[in-house]
């Protein structure tokens, strides 16, 4: 998407612009920034904002099987079908308001913890009209026009601004215009009226530098709510559910069609099936299953909630269940991000501490002349690690930047100029006119004791180029967990690959550490696009990655067919969080890459990954038996009613009795959200595969059908086709009986849980004690002869019978797959 917005403001310059929103450089008095907040309102999006209850209802009307029943409930008003035009709303309103109530449910519970990962602002505002102005952090709603804010990496630009003052700053904008790239933003006096470069957008994140800028436009008026509606292309969930939906739509579309042609064929009136017709297409739809899907996905994410792990989209839990493969960054998550000084050497590798000395300096005018201050933990470990910095006097500074790799600092030593550079080796090799002999080899040879490397270079004066000072080197300690959190994703089927902007040698050995299989350490930084894509597949480590290294690792793994979960905290991690299937990040990652994430783990232990990984296996575990259950029983109803349809003189059900059946079956499988599903499928990857799922239920369908018509053989020998009130009760027991066996036989064969025994029970219940009951009457029903229910009771009993055994074949034939195949 390349989106060319209209800027705000432009033209004017900064005096102007300040003068025209009442503010100033100093900032916004607090009084004039609360009457601008009753003003303007907080400055959250329209799509964040919590749903009000028609809403809710409303947009849960818009899947596509309320879609389709909304149809056919008009389709029987327009014939004045209205019992079948009353259920089929019934229906629709029941299914509405338990997916409302459950979204509900699901977002309320989340929204506690969400508020711990806020994003928040640093606004510079004055007490009163005298007092200095106050830097402060406040959550990024607070904000208001006029506000003065300041940008470092890492953050979130809060709201529309226009920047003040700005030193190497660049932002990523791909949200908004799809340039991939960071785009650097300058803040001249007075812009040129044409560009944006002076503009940054709420949405875009900070990828390098600091900046100063003032709040343009909050909330509802940014251009980020105006104008992006795109999202990130759809999920691995959302798409397999969609394409099932959407199959069975087709489906159910055709079925009507098929009923009264043949009616129309064989008897000469069509018209008179159509409510048949309609009533046997609801049958066949799943309506439920957008409430199971929200139930068993949020019961899960409840779950998670208690161990510190907070999904901020629900469907990501099952994509992180369906992933195959993890990348991880390694700074942060597999190490502690504690690092220690361990030496500091010349570049023939002879101790020397002059060269921390250096890095130090470096270090300290990084975090004193950047405005606001870049935390970064290397820098506070040099400058923890130093002794005495001298006196050297700091000119100016340019904070580490994630694609170039160094942090400058020009400082005033003695006199003479000195830029004081800093970074990863070979950034700063390349920079260097020259390199001593011997000085790679002790690099390498640093790195491969699992040290973290920086190399530190100085220009004197006017030399032409920087000279290779030394090197410093870094102990990272290994997070206490994570070699056994990945061997534990490993036994769970999840393969995990190291991406890190770090050495090759010092990756290889912390990997080893961690006991991960390295047979082969690739330097993104040497290879092309293509050779970085065909390396994905046998390589368990890439150093030396850029963030679009990262991001093509991630995207090469997907369109080689894998579903990819990514894992980091840093701004270099952002692209490639939004590149894969689902993003994970700690709490304390920086806002951009926080907002990006799907999955937020609160504590920093790499063991809740695999806790989520399970959770997400079980919600789809659950979704798939849903789905297994009901569409085996309707597809076989849907066969057998057609067959039956075709050969009695009358229709084997009345339309209501169809749907209030359905009605029945639907509420009773709503127990599945709390199923315990096999133990084996959650040992391994587990996603919604539509293919399977339609090919299972067309084969117990097929075996559903065959039992139905055989309830038909024995209804019309014991009632006879005189007894038309009977053969409908018949065969609306037998079908109720049936669903209840299948809700118990089609599960996995793990201890049925209290609500499944509840639920099948009351279905059980329901399909005996209905055509006894008062509305029996007005439903069409009528009581049984006893020996009707002794017949039903023994087909039922085949069929249960038959079910099992043909479920422990199929188990016996997989020998090592779980009872059913796996779907
Ligand atoms: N503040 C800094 N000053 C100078 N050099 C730095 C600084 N931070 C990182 N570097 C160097 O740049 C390299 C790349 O950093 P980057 O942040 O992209 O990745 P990383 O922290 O090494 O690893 P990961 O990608 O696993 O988080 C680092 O390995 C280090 O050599």
């Amino acid at each position: 998407m390349v989106w060319a917005p209209e800027a705000p403001a432009t033209g004017s310059s900064r005096l102007e612009l300040l003068r025209r929103l009442d503010t100033g450089p100093r900032g916004l008095l607090e009084s004039e920034a609360e009457a601008r907040l009753r003003l303007h309102g907080e400055n959250t999006l329209p799509l964040r904002r919590p749903l009000s209850w028609p809403r809710r209802l409303a947009r849960s009307l818009r899947d596509p099987f309320t879609m389709v029943l909304l149809g056919l409930g008009l389709i029987s008003a327009l014939i004045t079908s209205w019992g079948t035009a009353g259920v089929i709303i019934v229906l629709v309103a029941v299914s509405c308001a338990l997916r409302s109530n459950g979204e509900y449910r699901a977002d309320r519970s989340t929204a506690a913890l969400r508020a711990l990962v806020t994003t928040t602002a640093t606004v510079r505002r004055r007490p009163s009209p005298d007092a200095a102005p106050r830097e402060r952090e406040i959550p990024a709603d607070q904000l208001v026009p006029g506000d003065v804010v300041k940008l470092g990496p890492g953050d979130l630009v809060p709201a529309d601004v226009r920047l003040l003052r700005a030193s190497g700053f660049t932002v990523h904008q791909a949200a908004l215009t799809g340039e991939s790239a960071p785009v650097p933003k300058e803040a001249p006096d007075q812009p040129d009226g044409h560009g944006h470069g002076h503009l940054c957008w709420q949405g875009s994140g900070v990828a390098s530098g600091t900046a100063l800028a003032v709040v343009l436009t909050t909330g509802a008026g940014t251009l980020f709510a105006g104008a992006y509606r795109a999202r990130r292309p759809a999920s691995a969930f959302d798409r397999s559910v969609n394409d099932l939906s959407w199959t069975l739509v087709r489906l159910t579309l055709v079925i009507p069609p098929i009923a009264l042609v043949l009616n129309a064929l064989l008897r000469g009136h069509a018209l008179e099936a159509l409510p048949f017709a309609v009533a046997v297409a609801v049958g066949l739809t799943p309506e439920m299953l957008p409430v199971v899907v929200t139930t068993a996905l949020a019961r899960g994410s409840a779950q998670l909630a208690r161990a510190g792990v907070i999904v901020k989209r629900l469907p990501a839990l099952h994509d992180l269940g369906a992933a195959d493969v993890l990348c991880l960054d390694k700074t942060g998550t597999l190490t502690c991000d504690r690092p220690v000084v361990d030496g500091s050497f010349a570049p023939d590798g002879r101790r020397d501490p002059e060269v921390l000395r250096w890095a130090a300096l470096n270090a300290f005018w990084t975090l004193h002349l950047s405005d606001p201050p870049v935390p970064d933990v290397l820098d506070e470990a040099v400058l923890a690690g130093a002794p005495d910095l001298g006196d050297a006097e700091g000119v100016e500074a340019w904070p580490f930047h994630p694609v170039r790799r160094v942090s400058r600092v020009l400082v005033r030593d003695g006199g003479t100029e000195v830029m004081v550079i800093k970074g990863a080796v070979e950034a700063v090799l390349e920079l260097c006119g020259q390199v001593p002999e011997g000085a790679r080899e002790t690099a390498e040879r640093l790195a491969g004791r699992g040290l973290r490397v920086l190399a530190v270079a100085l220009r004197h004066g006017d030399e032409p180029a920087p000279v290779l000072a030394g090197y410093v080197t870094l102990v990272d300690e290994l997070a206490p967990n994570a070699a056994g959190a990945l061997s534990e994703l490993s036994r769970h089927g999840v393969a995990t690959k190291v991406l890190t902007g770090d050495h090759p040698a010092t990756a290889a050995r912390v990997c080893r550490d961690l006991g991960l299989p390295v047979e082969q350490v690739v330097d993104a930084s040497l290879l092309t696009d293509a050779e970085l894509a065909e390396a994905t597949e046998r390589a368990t480590v890439f150093a030396r990655c850029t963030p679009e290294h990262k991001a093509r690792v991630v995207r090469a793994l997907r369109e080689a067919g894998h579903t990819v979960g990514f894992l980091g905290d840093g701004v270099n991690d952002l692209p490639a969080m939004v590149a894969a299937d689902v993003g994970v990040c700690p709490r304390d990652a920086v806002d951009i890459t926080r907002e990006a994430a799907d999955i937020v783990l609160t504590h920093k232990d790499l063991a809740a990954i695999g806790l989520a990984v399970t959770a997400g296996r079980t919600s789809t575990a659950n979704i798939v038996t849903y789905l297994r259950v009901a569409l085996s029983s309707n597809v076989g109803n849907v066969i057998a009613m057609l067959v039956a349809g075709l050969s009695l003189p009358f229709l084997p059900m009345l339309p209501v009795q169809v749907l209030v059946q359905n009605v029945c079956f639907d509420a009773a499988q709503l127990a599945f959200a709390a199923d315990r599903p096999d133990p084996r499928l959650v040992r391994r990857p587990y996603r919604l595969r539509p293919p399977t799922i339609l090919r299972f239920i067309l084969g117990f369908g097929a075996l559903n059908a065959v039992a139905d018509l055989s309830t038909f053989a024995v209804l019309t020998w014991a009632v006879g086709t005189s007894g038309q009130s009977a053969f409908h009760t018949g065969w609306f027991v037998e079908n109720l009986l049936t669903q209840a066996v299948i809700m118990l036989l089609l599960r996995p064969a793990t201890p049925v849980p209290r609500p499944l025994w509840l639920a099948t029970g009351a279905l059980a219940t329901v399909a005996v004690l209905l055509p006894l009951s008062p509305a029996a009457g007005a439903l069409g029903l009528t009581a049984l002869p006893p020996a009707s229910h002794l017949l039903l009771f023994a087909v039922v009993l085949a069929y249960g019978v038959t079910l099992a055994v043909v479920t422990r074949r199929i188990a016996r034939r997989a020998s090592d797959a779980p009872r059913l195949p796996v779907v």
